[in-house]
């Protein structure tokens, strides 16, 4: 894998953890802050409810409180009870007929005695009823209060009663009740607004029996609705007759759907108000969130896709281009040069590399200059050493070596110009004496003088001279006949002679001389080189033979 997608997918894995633990975390802290915000607007709507329920309490025991401060209707009331005269029914009867008439909330009003029987009603309901053991008479007897009055048949709504005592100088003449409207009670509880589709305000009282009556509109089904203590919807009724907790709960509810709750206790009316909300609905909000959140994190990690491919681009460009530029110099393409670099550690390594190519191209250029430098220094050694592989150390003539190759080449030659050619063997006469009787070195000198006088005779180009043996001397002439050959080889003779070398041991002559055998011959096919050598050595020998210090001729014949 290349650099490049390596960051990429370093990049996306980067962005891709981070950004699900970042809206994973902001999820979970979002979930619950939605259940706070919830049980927030719950308490605020049951609060909303309680406060309208107490100005409903309190609005109507004033009501109450107007009624029983009326003199006349007391004193009438006071004076039926002394006479029984049903004239001051039908005056009582009329007071509260009024004030029902001019208070819509108002359905009824009653005079209970003393003994808790209905005397006189506006409407004439409940007339002679005993509520002699109620609490509406029993608590009226004390003080004003509010009285719920459960019909605990199905389809049946309850009645809220006020009753206050109704005293006349101080003297209690029986309970005033009021009962009244509740529809206009259930109108404000029908008011839904800030509760969303699902959410319903309740209010709940314990039957007679123990279970739970919900006696007010349920928004979902008819009312009101009794339910059996246990059931999941009568942990709603909060029993603690304190403070409301506040406390969120969470259960099904009569349409077996799991809802948000919060409770409130009216210890006036001994209920409680209930305000409820579908969790769904509450958690819907969180849901939209949730489908964001994947909305956003697609959305962000193809923000960082894109801005990856960019970067892993901008990075890996100049790699790439240092790459390519390294593999061509290493392939010895120096000339290449990466020509824009940045300001950051790639750009120095591009600069280093341009460099580094500039630095080689000087190091090869030093480089060829010493190879040529080098190679001329050792041709000439060579040379040098050719010159001395062919040369003889005492006297500078070339050596036999030499001589055995160069004749070949001269031998072609003269074969193809059909050329004569003379080999000529020198040696010296009694040499052995000189060595013997004046010492090596002296001989050796004589074996330089000698060769010097043979070196200045032998002057034409493609002539051969060398040293052959010990005290003998080779010199072929090409181009030379047999008659120039002796010639020439009587010459060297006399000039040998001429040097006046002593050697008083010679038997030849008081100087040092040498004997020759000539050699003449054209070359060709059936000849070859040594038989040559062997007709001269042939006829020096003969020269000895015949008294040294002469130069004997010997041709070859072609057959
Ligand atoms: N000083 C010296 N002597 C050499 C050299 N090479 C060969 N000799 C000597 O040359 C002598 C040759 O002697 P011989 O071959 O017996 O012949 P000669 O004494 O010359 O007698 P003839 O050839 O019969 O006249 C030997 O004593 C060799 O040691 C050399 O380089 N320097």
């Amino acid at each position: 894998m290349s650099i490049k997608y390596k960051i990429l997918l370093i990049l996306l894995l980067l962005a891709f953890v981070t950004h699900t633990l970042i809206t994973s975390v902001y999820y979970i802290n979002s979930q619950k802050l939605v259940k706070k915000l919830a049980t927030y607007h719950l308490v605020s709507m049951a609060n909303v409810q309680q406060q309208r329920m107490n100005g409903f309490i309190a609005s109507n025991i004033e009501k109450l409180k107007l009624i029983t401060s009326r003199t006349q209707m007391r004193r009438s009331f006071a004076s039926y009870q002394q006479n029984q005269n049903k004239a001051h029914i039908t005056l009582i009867k009329k007071i509260l007929l009024d004030a029902t008439e001019q208070a819509k909330s108002i359905e009824d009003i009653w005079l209970l005695d003393t003994t808790g029987k209905v005397v006189v009603s506006g409407q004439g309901h409940n007339l002679n009823r005993s509520y002699s053991n109620h609490p509406l008479f029993l608590n009226a007897k004390k003080s004003t209060s509010a009285n719920l009055l459960l019909n605990e048949r199905e389809g049946q709504v309850p009645t809220i009663i006020f009753s206050a005592p109704l005293y006349l100088e101080q003297q209690l003449l029986g309970v005033v009740a009021m009962q009244v409207n509740m529809e206009l009670l259930f109108e404000f509880l029908r008011d839904y607004s800030g509760l969303g589709k699902t959410g319903e305000v309740l209010m709940a009282t314990e039957s007679s029996q123990g279970n739970i009556l919900f006696f007010t509109p349920l928004r979902f089904e008819h009312f009101p609705q009794l339910f059996n203590r246990n059931s999941a919807i009568a942990s709603l009724y909060k029993t603690e007759r304190s403070e409301s907790h506040d406390e969120l709960l969470i259960t099904n509810d009569y349409r077996n759907e799991t809802v948000y709750a919060i409770s409130h206790f009216l210890p006036e009316l001994d209920i409680v108000i209930i305000v409820k909300m579908d969790q769904d609905e509450v958690l819907s909000f969180n849901k939209e969130l949730q489908q964001l959140i994947v909305y956003l994190i697609f959305f962000l990690i193809l923000v960082v896709l894109i801005a990856s491919v960019i970067l892993a681009h901008k990075i890996t460009r100049p790699v790439i281009t240092i790459t390519e530029v390294a593999v061509m110099i290493s392939r010895g393409e120096l000339k290449k040069r990466i020509n824009e670099y940045s300001d950051d550690e790639l750009g120095k390594l591009a600069q280093a590399l341009n460099t580094m190519a500039d630095r080689l191209i000087n190091t090869n250029l030093m480089l060829e200059e010493k190879v040529i430098e080098k190679t001329a220094e050792l041709q000439k050694a060579n040379k040098k050493l050719e010159v001395i592989a062919q040369t003889d150390a005492l006297t500078g003539l070339k050596n036999r070596g030499f001589f055995d190759k160069q004749i070949e080449t001269e031998w072609r030659r003269n074969m193809r110009l059909k050329s004569p050619m003379s080999f000529i063997l020198i040696d010296i006469d009694h040499f052995k004496s000189i060595n013997d009787n004046k010492g090596h070195p002296v001989g050796d000198e004589y074996l330089k003088k000698i060769a010097n006088l043979l070196s200045s005779s032998v002057l034409r180009a493609g002539d051969l001279l060398a040293r052959y043996g010990g005290e003998e001397f080779i010199i072929v002439l090409n181009g030379t006949s047999a008659e120039n050959a002796i010639c020439f080889a009587n010459s060297i003779k006399d000039g040998v002679e001429n040097l006046q070398l002593l050697n008083e041991f010679s038997s030849v002559a008081a100087v040092v001389t040498v004997s020759l055998g000539v050699c003449s011959v054209t070359p060709h096919a059936e000849i070859s080189i040594a038989e040559c050598i062997k007709c001269a050595d042939e006829a020096l020998y003969q020269a000895k033979r015949n008294g040294r210090n002469k130069a004997v001729l010997k041709s070859l014949k072609s057959p």
